[in-house]
């Protein structure tokens, strides 16, 4: 047991999957694994454990942002030997060619998050995705004909941006897409030498004002979590 997780070592598989919202957690684990068991519900952060084609794979919640992911990922790595973190979330589009459910692979992630500036003293680090996961999540999706984006997002720490407009500057230098928490999990991945990947499956835009609602994002976007199962 760790401080935020209630599960014993060997309850967590090497792989797992990392929903921002853990309803998508138990969502995915009811639809996709057989013989989910719950490892995890302190802080309603649900956390299951099963199989997919005979592999062992774990998902669970994260919560919102770069603290509350950092704090899963660091002690799923530390704690119960996680080696591969697949984060599976809903991002804005900041493009007009990114469209609602559009899936984005995340190979680097911008941030106006301070963490990285106070870790390493006032200069630039630039989160990556694994290579391998990264190729592994293109192959897949190839083969399963699921159109694909990939390039570098943005993790905002802010959801309700004081100044709307400014998404464009990020948009303007190439940035596809923006979510909370995915310059937070590769860093963490990076420091204690394990793999990390974010698939995002775009779920409004800040372009065009699209909406998707909170129940299509909890229990649809199938095609990134079947490219994720993939890479167990
Ligand atoms: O759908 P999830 O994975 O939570 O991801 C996105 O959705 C949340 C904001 O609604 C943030 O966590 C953001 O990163
Ligand atoms: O962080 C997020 C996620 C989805 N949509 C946004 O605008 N921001």
């Amino acid at each position: 047991m760790s401080i935020h997780i209630d599960a014993k070592k060997g309850d967590i598989a090497e792989t797992i999957l990392l929903p921002g919202d853990p309803l998508r957690a138990k969502w995915i684990a009811e639809t996709y694994l057989e013989n989910p068991t719950l490892f995890n519900k302190v802080r309603g952060m649900l956390g299951y454990t099963g199989t997919y084609n005979g592999k062992s794979v774990s998902v669970m919640g994260t919560g919102m942002g770069v603290p509350s992911i950092s704090i899963y990922a660091h002690e799923l790595i530390t704690q119960f030997g996680v080696k591969n973190l697949i984060r599976v979330g809903s991002s804005g589009s900041y493009q007009k060619h990114i469209k609602i459910r559009d899936i984005v692979l995340a190979m680097a992630a911008s941030s106006n998050s301070g963490v990285n500036e106070l870790r390493f003293s006032g200069a630039d680090y630039a989160p990556t995705a694994n290579f391998e996961l990264f190729q592994k999540a293109v192959d897949t999706a190839k083969s399963k004909n699921i159109p694909i984006k990939a390039g570098n997002v943005f993790t905002s720490d802010e959801f309700y941006a004081d100044d709307f407009e400014s998404y464009k500057k990020w948009s303007k230098f190439g940035v596809l897409c923006v979510e909370m928490e995915t310059a937070g999990l590769y860093t963490v991945a990076a420091k204690h030498n394990v793999k990390a990947l974010t698939i995002l499956t775009i779920s409004d835009s800040l372009v065009t004002g699209e909406v998707t609602t909170s129940k299509e994002r909890e229990t649809t976007f199938n095609d990134m979590i079947e490219i994720a199962l993939e890479l167990a």
